[in-house]
């Protein structure tokens, strides 16, 4: 039979596929790309908890619906998101390198010169919907720095594994992580 992680959040059920990714690793796959109500209801509670920024800025792909509904939420015309591969309508695009738990290959993650001229000078909170190894929101905070903007927060849904130790970053709730 499958194996199933139950996750609790905001009033909400989930039940997680629990995943192998490598030999000795299994995660349970939190995928929120379809899930309005989650989406809405985290959103709702996150805009609440984070600091008071100039600018948000999250990776594509998972964070893209939570950063628009914390956006929506605090009233922000705009927000960023970096992207895992060139496109054509960049200019000066500033890049980094990351590799996440789920992925566990190298990516990267790129900003159009606008976003960098966005974050210049601005305090900035990063979003994503889950840090674990902590590789991408690094990479975000990396961008972030190498445009002149100023981290003053990080947040997420879920901290999964020792994240959930780290008291650099606001989460709503914990994840494990399945070691042999
Ligand atoms: O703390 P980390 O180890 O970096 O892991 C967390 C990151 O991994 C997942 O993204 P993923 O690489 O699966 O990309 P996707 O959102 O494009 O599916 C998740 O959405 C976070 O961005």
């Amino acid at each position: 039979m499958d194996e199933i992680y139950t996750l609790e959040l905001c009033g909400l059920k989930r039940d997680l596929p629990v995943i192998q990714i490598n030999e000795d690793l299994k995660i349970a796959s939190f995928v929120i790309l379809g899930d309005a109500e989650l989406v809405e209801k985290s959103g709702e509670i996150l805009a609440k908890k984070i600091p008071e920024a100039d600018v948000l800025i999250t990776a594509e792909a998972k964070g893209i619906p939570l950063i628009y509904e914390i956006a929506k939420q605090k009233g922000m015309k705009k927000y960023i998101v970096a992207r895992k591969s060139l496109k054509p309508y960049m200019k000066d695009p500033l890049v980094t390198k990351v590799v996440s738990i789920t992925t566990q290959k190298e990516q990267i993650l790129c900003l159009d010169k606008d976003e960098v001229t966005m974050l210049d000078g601005k305090n900035v909170v990063i979003i994503d919907d889950v840090i674990s190894t902590g590789e991408s929101i690094n990479a975000l905070e990396d961008l972030v720095n190498k445009a002149g903007g100023n981290v003053i927060g990080k947040a997420a849904i879920l901290a999964e594994g020792d994240a959930a130790n780290r008291d650099d970053i606001l989460f709503l709730q914990k994840l494990p992580l399945f070691k042999k």
